[in-house]
Formats: C-alpha cells, sequence, structure tokens
C-alpha cells in the first residue's frame, strides 16, 4: 500500500488499517475519499516526510487540538503559502491540562474536523495564492506520544520534559502551572516526529509563541517560527476552540476582554507609554462592565473574574512600568467566565449548558514606535 500518494485516496480501505487503533476521542466514520493521509504513528509519517524531501518539497506544520475553526484555518492557509506540504496534528495533549483543568471537557469533534480539512484542501487545489495543500493529519494515540510513562499532569509527576523558565511561569503558567510544560514538551515531540521546515502559531496563544520561539532558539531546532495573526468574529472575539462553551449571555460579556485591550491600545495609541494609563484604561473598562453586571439578577448576568491584565516585554515577558518605544510590548490578557447561575428556558447557553467555567484569552501587540 503506497503512503505517498499524494492524490485522493479511499478512506475507507487504506485510512480503515492506519485507524484501527482509533480512540473514543476521535471515533472515525467510512465516509467521502479525503485528499490527504492520516497517520496514528510516527514511522509512516516519517518516510512520507523523507519521500518529501527527496522531492525537493517543504513543510508547513500546523499543530492543534481539533476542534477547528478559521483561527486553525487561517495557520494552514499560511502554511500553503510557504510550503508544498502541510501537515496538521490533531492530539489533545494532557500533560498540558492541569489535575483540575478541562482535559475530559475540551471538544472533540473529529468528523467536523475532516470536513473542514477537506473542504480547504479543494479552496487550496484552485487557489492562485498558494502552492501547497494539506498532505497528511497526524493524530497520534498517548501511547505514540507517551511511549515510556503514562503521561503526568502533577507539577512534579515524573516523566522526560521540555521546561522554559523563567517564561512558563509568567501569564498564563501562574494559573496553569503544568500548561507550558505539556505545551513545549508535547511540540518538540511533534516537531521531532515530522521536522519541519516551518512551523505555524497563532498570536491569540501569545505566550506559547514566545516559549516556542525560545526553545527552538535553544535548542538549535532546524526550523522556522511563523506566527499568524488572531482570527476574530466581526466584533472582535478572538476565535477559540473553547468558545462553544459560552452560550450567548457569557459570549456577549466575554467580549469584554476584547474590549478592555482595545482600551488599553487606544491610550497607547494617544501617545500614552506609562503601565499606569495603558492599563488603567484596560482594567477600568473591565472593572466598569463587572460592575453593571453585578447589578443584574442572576437570570441575566454574566460575571468572570480577570485573571491579569499584563504588559510586557515581547521576548522575556517581563512585566513593564514603560513602553520601551523601540520594542513595543504586549497587552495580554485572561478572563475566566463563571458558570450561570441561573438559566431561562430556551435559553443558547452553549455546550455544557452555561455550566462549564470558561478560560478565554487575549492580547494585542503594541508595535515599536522607532
Ligand atoms: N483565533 C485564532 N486566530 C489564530 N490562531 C488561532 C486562533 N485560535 C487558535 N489559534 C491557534 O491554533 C493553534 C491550535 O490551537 P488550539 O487547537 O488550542 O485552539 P484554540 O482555539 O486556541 O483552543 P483554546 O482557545 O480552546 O485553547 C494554536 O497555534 C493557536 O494559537
Ligand atoms: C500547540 C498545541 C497544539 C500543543 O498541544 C496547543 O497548545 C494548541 O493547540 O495551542
Ligand atoms: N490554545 C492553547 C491550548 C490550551 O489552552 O490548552
Amino acid at each position: 500500500m503506497s503512503r505517498i500518494m499524494r492524490g485522493v485516496r479511499s478512506f475507507s480501505t487504506a485510512a480503515s488499517a492506519l485507524l484501527a487503533d482509533a480512540s473514543a476521542d476521535a471515533t472515525r466514520s467510512a465516509r467521502q475519499p479525503l485528499a490527504f493521509q492520516i497517520f496514528r504513528d510516527v514511522p509512516e509519517l516519517r518516510q512520507l516526510r523523507r519521500q518529501i524531501i527527496r522531492n525537493d518539497r517543504t513543510l508547513g506544520f500546523v499543530p492543534t487540538m481539533g476542534a477547528l475553526h478559521e483561527g486553525h484555518l487561517a495557520l494552514i492557509r499560511e502554511a500553503a503559502k510557504e510550503n508544498t506540504d502541510v501537515f496538521v496534528s490533531i492530539y489533545v495533549n494532557p500533560t498540558q491540562f492541569g489535575v483540575n483543568e478541562d482535559l475530559s471537557s475540551y471538544p472533540r469533534t473529529w468528523d467536523s474536523d475532516m470536513a473542514k480539512l477537506e473542504k480547504l484542501n479543494e479552496e487550496l487545489e484552485t487557489s492562485s495564492a498558494g502552492t501547497g495543500r494539506i498532505t497528511a493529519i497526524f493524530a497520534p494515540t498517548s501511547k505514540v506520544m507517551y511511549p515510556t510513562l503514562p503521561p503526568s499532569s502533577e507539577i512534579d509527576g515524573h516523566g522526560s520534559f521540555v521546561t522554559i523558565t523563567p517564561l512558563a511561569r509568567k501569564l498564563e503558567g501562574v494559573s496553569r502551572p503544568v500548561f507550558f510544560r505539556g505545551v513545549a514538551t508535547v511540540c518538540m515531540k511533534l516537531f521531532n516526529a515530522t521536522s519541519p521546515d516551518r512551523v505555524y502559531f497563532g498570536q491569540k496563544d501569545v505566550q506559547q509563541t514566545v516559549i516556542i520561539k525560545r526553545m527552538v532558539k535553544d535548542f538549535l531546532m532546524d526550523t522556522e517560527v511563523r506566527i499568524v495573526p488572531t482570527a476574530r468574529e466581526c466584533d472582535g472575539l478572538a476565535l477559540s476552540s473553547r468558545n462553544v462553551y459560552l452560550g450567548s449571555r457569557r459570549r456577549n460579556i466575554g467580549l469584554t476582554l476584547y474590549k478592555a485591550l482595545t482600551a488599553g491600545a487606544n491610550a497607547y495609541q494617544a501617545g500614552k507609554s506609562s503601565r499606569d494609563d495603558i492599563l488603567g484604561a484596560a482594567r477600568s473598562l473591565a472593572e466598569c462592565v463587572l460592575a453593571e453586571q453585578c447589578t443584574l439578577a442572576p437570570n441575566l448576568r454574566a460575571l468572570y473574574e480577570v485573571d491579569y491584565i499584563s504588559l510586557a516585554d515581547p521576548e522575556s515577558l517581563e512585566e513593564l512600568d514603560c513602553v520601551d518605544p523601540k520594542r513595543g510590548a504586549v497587552l495580554s490578557t485572561a478572563f475566566k467566565m463563571a458558570p450561570l447561575e441561573e438559566t431561562n428556558p430556551g435559553e443558547d447557553c452553549g455546550l455544557g449548558d452555561g455550566k462549564v467555567p470558561v478560560r478565554l484569552i487575549d492580547n494585542f501587540i503594541l508595535q515599536p514606535r522607532e
């Protein structure tokens, strides 16, 4: 069976063998032909990778946790512009979730993910802008990704881990202490499995981009890190796989995150550079909306906790008292949207009926002035 065929191939024949160990979180169904191959293990994927090198082709790699949306597709489009082949990984990595985090409720939407990727490949096929296409999906099992020990989500758990400190301890790392150890570890493994010429990450997860760039630099890894702008809804809300849990009430109030960042960025655009001015504008907007919500009845309001609003150096993520005009800054924030206290009949409460707390993050880059 040839695994290096680039054309459309039958999902129900060849791929079914590859998917023999499909896990519950990725229930595959025999369906339409796919224009890419699906790999569950590393050796076959490497075989395809070697073929790409032999043919003087280039590889762009897009790591994801599935539940694909336009933000993910934007990364893939960018990868297809710059490479002949694009590999996309879909793996909900357990080691980046702490013991009390949302690993079990993280959305898993294999069939619709495959449909979106097929459709995107059709678009890439006909597009004049891009040269490349998705040629492989890597959807490994945890046994493949963590062959020696079952993965640990404990902060002092055993395992072979990549740690990037102090970056990993800041911002998201305060609330999610094992998060970036898990991200760096799984990305190291994914990069080792795919040997990509270029890797693509979204600006939405800004700290992740800084940590991956640092990892690639410090471990002398032979790949280029590309960052793709944040894809947003029309009103500004950053697309995120977790948004499906919000429902309309929390989604509307969740937009405060974006509005707070906009207020801070406007202060910077107006010529302010100090922490007090920039963060003051962002914080007062977030506080004002929350105060308004608190006056409403429990069946009408959506409450949140602001985990942080940060003004930090773009590379070190050290907090700044004042933006250096030569370096600019990252203005970032995380909100924890609380579960709805009371719901109304017929209300759109999102997946999980409004009971799932949702962590939202977003950021703006304040560009250098000089
Ligand atoms: N709105 C977005 N715009 C651009 N890139 C995005 C966006 N959302 C996610 N990405 C990027 O897609 C890649 C995979 O992210 P992931 O699968 O975790 O999705 P996600 O939407 O970030 O999920 P969640 O926000 O629930 O963690 C990451 O590089 C991430 O930064
Ligand atoms: C990079 C990543 C796929 C690693 O699991 C994840 O952190 C994500 O989806 O942003
Ligand atoms: N998008 C980053 C993955 C996570 O929050 O777990």
